[in-house]
This record gives structure tokens, sequence and C-alpha cells, in this order.
């Protein structure tokens, strides 16, 4: 639930356009989020979701505005520097090496294989069953597991702000409700914050403490997640 206490800013973005080519597709766009919250940002297909995140990432290059992470601007940074500096990403393209083995992949999201260890110990408390797996082959698992190992990759470095694009997408809902169980657990334990992108309502409204509607890249609407959020939100996600 919605905290009063986090009142500190971990991303803040005033005024962002983004787009590919000629067409601004995020427009003019404000939006903060804070230290410690879980964001559920939502819309219809093609509103600019994944493109916010590619853009708060640099993947996509911010044509005008400011964004900042911890109160620093980060337009112009590399996804490299920003990774480095405590942003995690799990994107909603698979991802995976899938000829790699489990290990390998998530060995590929730490710098130094000291780390191994302890980021290794670190997902299997979210997600024990990769401890007996860490051999197997990424793409001989299911749909499911490969999303846990995608979001499993991105905590590797614990990182304190994770970008979460649709991960919930064709998922059963007792795997969605692990995932749920294990964002909340970062949330609770160590503080991060997350900014998680999303077309299922209820695991989004179950586990965000604030929730925006983004509508041809601009925010729609946006408030705290409540009992009176979800018929809000679908409002807006009508045809
Ligand atoms: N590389 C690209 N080049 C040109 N246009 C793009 C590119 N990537 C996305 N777009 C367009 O930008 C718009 C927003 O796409 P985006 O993927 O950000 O939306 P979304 O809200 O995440 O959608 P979905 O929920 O379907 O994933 C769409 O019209 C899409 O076709």
């Amino acid at each position: 639930m919605f905290d009063t206490a986090k009142t500190e800013t971990k991303l803040e973005l005033d005024g962002v356009t983004s787009g590919y080519g000629p067409i601004a597709i995020i427009k003019d766009l404000s939006l903060s989020i804070r230290k410690g919250e879980i964001f559920a940002l939502m819309g219809k297909n093609g509103m600019g979701k994944t493109t916010l995140l590619k853009t708060i990432l640099g993947l996509v290059s911010a044509r005008s505005g400011e964004i900042q992470l911890d109160g620093r601007s980060i337009v112009g940074a590399s996804p490299k520097a920003l990774i480095k500096s405590g942003v995690g990403y799990a994107p909603q393209e698979q991802p995976l090496f899938t000829d790699l083995s489990i290990q390998d992949n998530l060995r590929l999201a730490i710098r130094s294989d000291r780390d191994l260890g302890a980021a290794l110990e670190h997902v299997f408390t979210h997600f024990p069953f990769l401890r007996d797996r860490l051999a197997q082959q990424a793409g001989t698992l299911s749909g499911g597991e490969q999303k846990m190992l995608i979001l499993s990759r991105a905590l590797m470095l614990k990182p304190d702000l994770i970008l979460i694009d649709e991960i919930s997408e064709g998922l059963q809902p007792t795997v969605i409700a692990q995932i749920a169980k294990a964002l909340q657990a970062e949330q609770a334990e160590n503080g991060t914050t997350i900014l998680l992108v999303e077309q299922n309502l209820n695991f989004a409204l179950d586990v965000a403490d604030r929730w925006a509607v983004l509508k041809l890249g601009e925010i729609d609407d946006s408030g705290i997640a409540d009992a009176d959020s979800r018929e809000r939100v679908l409002e807006h996600l009508k045809i």
C-alpha cells in the first residue's frame, strides 16, 4: 500500500519528448517516481510504454526535456553506465541467450565472477527452482520460467531501480503470483524502486503503490493504487 513516508524522488522526468525518426512518441511527458515505490505504468498497445522505458535507459534518445536519477541528469548517459549506477532492466522482448545455460545467462549480468555466488543466492531467494537447473539450456525453459530468468538477470546486481516491461504477458496466474511476491520482497527488503509497465491490471494494481495511464505518449490519468483504481484504469483501456 502507499506509504506517505516515500517522498524522496528517485526518478524524475520533466517535459520529455522522444521517438523514432521524425515521429514523436513520448510527448512533453513529466513523471516523478518516488524512492522505494512500485509504480505501474499502463495503457493500450502502442501508446509508448516501451518507448518511455527505452528513453529512460538511453536506448532511445530524449529530444528534449530532462531525466534525473537521484537528482542527477542521465540524459545522454549510456545504458551501460546506467546499469553500473544501479538501474536494472527486464525488457519485453525475450533477451535470453537461448543456447547458453541458465548460469551463463545470469553470469552475463554481473561484472565479475567473484560476485556470482552472492548474486545467485539473491535470485534463488525469489526463484528457488533455478538452483538445481543452472546447467540447463535457457531455451529449454518454459515461457514462465524464461520470464523468471529474465527478471532474475535484472535482479543479479541488486539494482536500486528496476524497469520492467510487461513481465506478466502470457503467464499463468501462479507464475504471476510468484513474480509479484518477488517484486514486493525486493521493495520491502532492499527499498528497491520499481517502474512496472503492465497490461495486466490485477497484477499491476496488486503490487503497485501508484499508477499512471499513458495515452499517445502523454500521461492521461494517474493515482494512488486503491479500491477505486481498477474501474478508473479500465475506463482508460476501453476501445
Ligand atoms: N523502432 C521503432 N521505429 C519506429 N517506430 C517504432 C519503433 N518502436 C516502436 N515504434 C512505434 O512507437 C509506438 C509506441 O510503441 P511502444 O512499443 O512504445 O508502445 P507500447 O505502449 O509499449 O505498446 P505495447 O503495449 O503494444 O508493447 C508504436 O506506434 C510503435 O509502432
